[in-house]
């Protein structure tokens, strides 16, 4: 657990970057420094490994002044993640990584394995060990740093705008790595981003910082998107926060209906015959949907007879996993040319369709429990347990 106390930071020029920052990230978890350019974030961040001393106040780490600690020492259960890498450039990707446990007196050949064991882990193929960062794409570097910030398994991870200077797609990509990767080595970590959006989907939890280093709003992402404390909160998670809400829904409340589904490759008279309201869902062997099939306009001047191939399809239509949130359902019944959006399981196979009425229903009892939680969490003992966390909506779809 890293806890700041009253934490203050005043520059020799007189700037107040931090001003009485009180936080606690919990063990195990992902906790987001956001806000705009020069709100202090990286400034809090840096006092954790005491690259900055606080002018005032206590930063604690699992109950410890880290005032008293040798920074040596300090440092060495701490992994940092900057922008860019900030790998050693004429050092291999193998020697990046094992640089810290080199620092730590391991021998060459466990820190070899261990570098060859981290790479693997961040999704970099072995052969790329004896390559230069500048041998690497930027989202290839920012997964190196991310390997050589974890080198001694340190408890905790300090990481300052890692994905930024990669394209967004690359950038989507190395999200999902990181939620996957925190899943299975489940590190404390402070994550610092100027992106709300980065912050909803990494987040544990989010502390909004304004500029002079004041602490705006410290909630779960659902509560920051559903219940902003103030116009600034409200105005930095944006104007379509209402809609990225419903990914922390629980669609629990959803019926999924069956679809009559018919193979690529069945004939035009089978689509036909399997069709609603005109439209048919076409999957693969594996039972995944490919795409819809319009049977009435389908392919004039072919016989009934006929195959239904690839070039049938209207591949318009989004699909949605079960367990993912209301979102997902929503854009995949709104995005399906037949209004029925496809549901699957995690693997991806098809469980059934969901009109945008259904899901609409669905928020609509998802709202109603959340107000429910929300008037217990006011009330009740269990304070900290919001209603729409992320891994509860998943839990529940997946039921
Ligand atoms: N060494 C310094 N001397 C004086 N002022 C500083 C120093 N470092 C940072 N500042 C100021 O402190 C404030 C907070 O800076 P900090 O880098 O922590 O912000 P940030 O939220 O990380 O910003 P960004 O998103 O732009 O990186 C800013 O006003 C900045 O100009």
């Amino acid at each position: 657990m890293i806890r700041f106390d009253q934490v203050t930071k005043a520059y020799p020029d007189g700037t107040v970057a931090v001003d009485g920052l009180d936080l606690t990230a919990p063990t195990g978890r992902t906790t987001v420094l956001v806000g705009p350019s020069g709100c202090g974030k990286t400034t809090s961040l840096r006092m954790v490994n005491r690259l900055i001393e606080p002018s005032s106040g206590t930063v604690l780490l699992d109950g410890r002044d880290t005032a008293g600690l040798d920074t040596a020492e300090l440092r060495r259960g701490i992994g940092y993640v900057i922008q860019n890498a900030g790998l050693f450039p004429h050092r291999t990707v193998a020697d990046n990584i094992a640089s810290v446990p080199r620092l730590l007196g391991w021998t060459r050949r466990r820190a070899r394995d261990r570098a060859l064991e981290l790479l693997e882990l961040v999704g970099l193929p072995a052969s790329y060990a004896g390559r230069y960062p500048a041998q690497l794409s930027g989202g290839q570097q920012q997964r190196v740093g991310v390997a050589r910030a974890l080198a001694a398994d340190p408890p905790v991870m300090l990481m300052d705008e890692p994905f930024s200077a990669v394209d967004p797609v690359v950038r989507a990509r190395l999200q999902e790595e990181f939620l996957a990767l925190q899943r299975e080595i489940g590190k404390t970590i402070l994550f610092v981003t100027h992106d709300i959006a980065e912050a909803v989907t990494l987040g544990d939890r989010i502390a909004v910082l304004r500029v002079g280093g004041h602490l705006a709003q410290f909630a779960e992402p659902h509560e920051l998107l559903t219940r902003p404390v103030d116009d600034f909160v409200a105005d930095f998670v944006g104007r379509d926060r209402g809609y990225r809400a419903l990914d922390f829904a629980a669609p629990a409340a959803l019926e999924v209906r069956e679809e009559p589904a018919v193979r690529l490759g069945a004939t035009l008279e089978q689509a036909r015959a399997a069709a609603r309201d005109g439209w048919a869902l076409v999957v693969s062997d594996e039972n995944r949907p490919l795409g819809w099939i319009d049977v009435g306009a389908a392919a004039p001047g072919t016989a009934g007879t006929d195959p239904v191939g690839h070039g049938h399809l209207l591949l318009g239509g989004t699909t949605a996993r079960r367990s993912g949130g209301l979102r997902e359902l929503l854009d995949a019944a709104l995005s399906s040319p037949s209004g029925r959006g496809a549901v699957t399981d995690d693997a991806g196979a098809l469980t059934g369709t969901v009109t945008p009425e259904d899901v609409v229903r669905a928020i609509t009892a998802a709202r109603a429990e959340d107000a429910a939680a929300g008037a217990g969490r006011e009330t009740g003992p269990g304070a900290t347990a919001a209603g729409g966390d992320r891994n509860r909506a998943a839990a529940e779809g997946t039921a």
